[in-house]
């Protein structure tokens, strides 16, 4: 399909978008099957600079599939297809040095569970230093400089003397910081933020989910929320895509959830979530009633 028609097309099947600039992510057509069990079937989706994109799904739909695919992250047993176009370049496929480079440098990624993905026998001020060294150039006084400054920026108190803790002398919450921290200093165009707050308890959550809003106003980064949580995605997204079996089945703005979801799937989603929960975005987070109800809702609706 020509390039325009395919842009029209996007614009006219959901929110409208840009349509004179190369997107920063562009992910077209991209299957991944394992064995004989495909399990994406042709994920099209686009991720603009400076957007704050959801993509909601239930248990196993494919939502951290389609971007430990594009990142270059699963095992060489799966096998994929299709396209991933970085700022227009293509890099399904790439070098492995690339896309180690690409990671963590312009695409910054923070998973669940924060205490299993950082080093457990180095400090966080080491770990964010290696990161400002990798992606910055940046060693000795001024790294450490820019690890306190980054700590403070997440909200870890006394920044300073924490640059010395390891990671099991901080609560989940600062774990979680951290990797956001260690995602920041490499200064990436777009952060992945895949479930960052499950686990946590509802009152970090919120501070989480406020912090990530702030920090992509003010870095101007783009961000990808990957949950199953319609309160998660609607308190930080200004747009989502619905994943359901491997494919997307709508991409919908935050605000037409309410309103307009067209897909049963959606609709489903919708109508199990409490109306609380779809006005995240209006509300206080702070008195947000969390998000097990959500997840029970939601798996109901499945
Ligand atoms: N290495 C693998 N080999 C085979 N199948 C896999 C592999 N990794 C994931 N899968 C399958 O791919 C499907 C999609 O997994 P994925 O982790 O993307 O789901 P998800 O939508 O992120 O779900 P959740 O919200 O539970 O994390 C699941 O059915 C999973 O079992």
């Amino acid at each position: 399909m020509p390039e325009a028609n395919r842009k029209r097309e996007i614009a006219g099947n959901g929110p409208q978008r840009a349509l004179d600039t190369v997107p920063l992510i562009d992910i077209r057509n991209l299957t991944v099957t394992f064995g004989d069990t495909r399990i994406l079937r042709g994920i099209d989706l686009a991720i603009e600079p400076g957007e704050s994109v959801g993509l909601i799904g239930g248990s196993g739909s494919g939502k951290s599939i389609t971007w430990l695919a594009a990142m270059g992250l699963l095992p060489k047993t799966a096998q994929i297809g299709g396209s991933v176009l970085l700022r227009g370049s293509e890099i399904l496929g790439a070098p492995r040095t690339s896309l180690e480079r690409l990671r963590g440098g312009t695409i910054g990624i923070v998973f669940q569970d924060a205490a299993a993905a950082l080093n457990p026998v180095r400090s966080v001020g080491w770990q964010i230093a290696e990161v400002l060294q990798l992606h910055r150039g940046m060693v000795g006084q001024s790294a450490q400089d820019e690890a306190k400054r980054l700590l403070d920026l997440v909200g870890i108190p006394e920044a300073r003397r924490r640059l010395g803790s390891y990671p099991f002398e901080l609560s989940g919450g600062q774990n979680q910081r951290v990797m956001i921290a260690m995602a920041l200093a490499a200064q990436p165009a777009i952060l992945i933020a895949d479930e960052p707050t499950t686990g946590l308890d509802v009152t970090i959550q919120a501070q989480i989910l406020d912090l990530l809003r702030t920090l992509r106003r003010e870095t101007g980064m783009a961000l990808v929320m990957i949950s199953h949580d319609l309160g998660v995605i609607s308190d930080v997204c200004e747009r989502t895509y619905v994943m359901d079996a491997g494919m997307v089945v709508e991409e919908i703005s935050v605000r037409d959830l309410h309103t307009s979801p067209k897909h049963s799937y959606t609709k489903r989603l919708v109508a199990a979530a409490p109306a609380w929960n779809l006005g995240g975005h209006l509300t206080d987070h702070a008195e947000s009633p969390g998000p097990a109800p959500v997840r029970a809702a939601i798996e109901n609706a499945a």
